[in-house]
């Protein structure tokens, strides 16, 4: 099955992000993949849509976040693009508001998740704002921090706008919270291209590698080949990591004629009858964590 490589583009509002997907479409059309664009704005009225290039799929989702009210809708407009487009590269602009967890859980439905090949989040910090971030209330600085710490690439940009000092202090102080983000500074978003190219796909695919990557925010999508005991799920539940944000799929109990469509927040578990049959994809959201125990946990229910 065709895996389409989709990536997040985050950061604070006006840090930069359509000035780097810009960037990133001059870059594709030169390598000539198929691209597809999902733009997120809190508006009712896009205006960064009118930037991009008309022979660009672009699906829009305005009038709010990812993270909160439109989940449904990005769904569906990804599986859109999926089935209509069949693109080998997906870039998603999140609003700035958008929590990473958030997110990722929003482009990650159980139904299509096999065909995505999530491959990081790259955050684009206005340099300046970092500097003077104490600034902002204390949500807002949780904000860019938690869309630094998430990140696989972070772009700091505005380099224009920076002494030699202050390039130096940023450096210094992301380095401190995400050693495990390749960090550039740009004016303008630009950036060396190949350090996107050169990201590790954050699905846990049932290869165990040792990269640092595999301490970090990741994804996996486990499929039931049967149907299983409920208590054993549920003991499976209590056992878990809470680094693990987010779970939600599909699960069939034994007697059930139908799958539970299932969901999982921060430790708070959510069980719904569906009516018909649904496959049977769990997507597991977490971080530092061992996927390959995970897995063989599962497979033993
Ligand atoms: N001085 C300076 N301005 C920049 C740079 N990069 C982008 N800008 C400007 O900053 C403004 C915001 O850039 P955008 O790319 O629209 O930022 P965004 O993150 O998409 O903004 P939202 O969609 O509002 O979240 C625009 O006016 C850009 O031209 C830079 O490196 N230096």
């Amino acid at each position: 099955m065709k895996q389409t490589d989709i990536y997040v583009l985050s950061g604070f509002l006006g840090s930069g992000k359509t000035t780097l997907l810009k960037e990133i479409l001059k870059k594709e059309k030169a390598l000539g993949r198929k691209v597809a664009v999902l733009m997120n704005e809190l508006g009712k009225i896009s205006i960064d849509s009118n930037e991009i290039d008309g022979d660009i799929p672009l699906k829009e989702l305005l009038g709010g976040c990812v993270c909160c009210t439109i989940q449904d809708e990005v769904e569906a407009q990804i599986q859109t693009l999926l089935v209509q487009e069949k693109p080998d590269v997906i870039y998603f602009e999140t609003t700035g508001a958008a929590h990473p967890v958030e997110t990722i859980d929003g482009i990650l439905s159980p139904i299509f998740a096999d065909q995505l090949r999530f491959k990081g989040i790259i955050t684009v910090i206005n340099g300046r704002q970092w500097l003077e971030r104490s600034t902002l209330s204390a949500p807002i600085q949780q904000l860019i921090m938690e869309q630094a710490r998430h990140a696989s690439l972070i772009i700091v940009n505005k380099e224009d706008q920076l002494t030699e000092a202050e390039k130096a202090k940023i450096t210094f102080e992301l380095q401190s919270i995400c050693s495990h983000a390749f960090t550039v500074l740009t004016t303008y978003s630009k950036f060396p291209f190949e350090k996107l190219l050169e990201m590790e796909s954050h699905i846990y695919s049932g290869i165990t590698k040792t990269s640092v990557h595999a301490l970090h925010l990741s994804t996996f999508v486990y499929t039931f080949k049967k149907s299983i005991a409920a208590d054993q799920f549920e003991f499976f539940l209590r056992e878990l990591p809470n680094t693990i944000y987010r779970i939600k799929g599909y699960v069939k109990f034994h007697q059930a004629k139908y799958p539970d469509l299932f969901q999982y927040s921060y430790g708070m578990p959510l069980f719904m009858q569906e009516e018909m049959n649904m496959p049977l994809n769990m997507v597991f959201i977490g971080e530092n964590i061992d996927w390959k125990k995970v897995e063989n946990e599962l497979n033993l229910l």
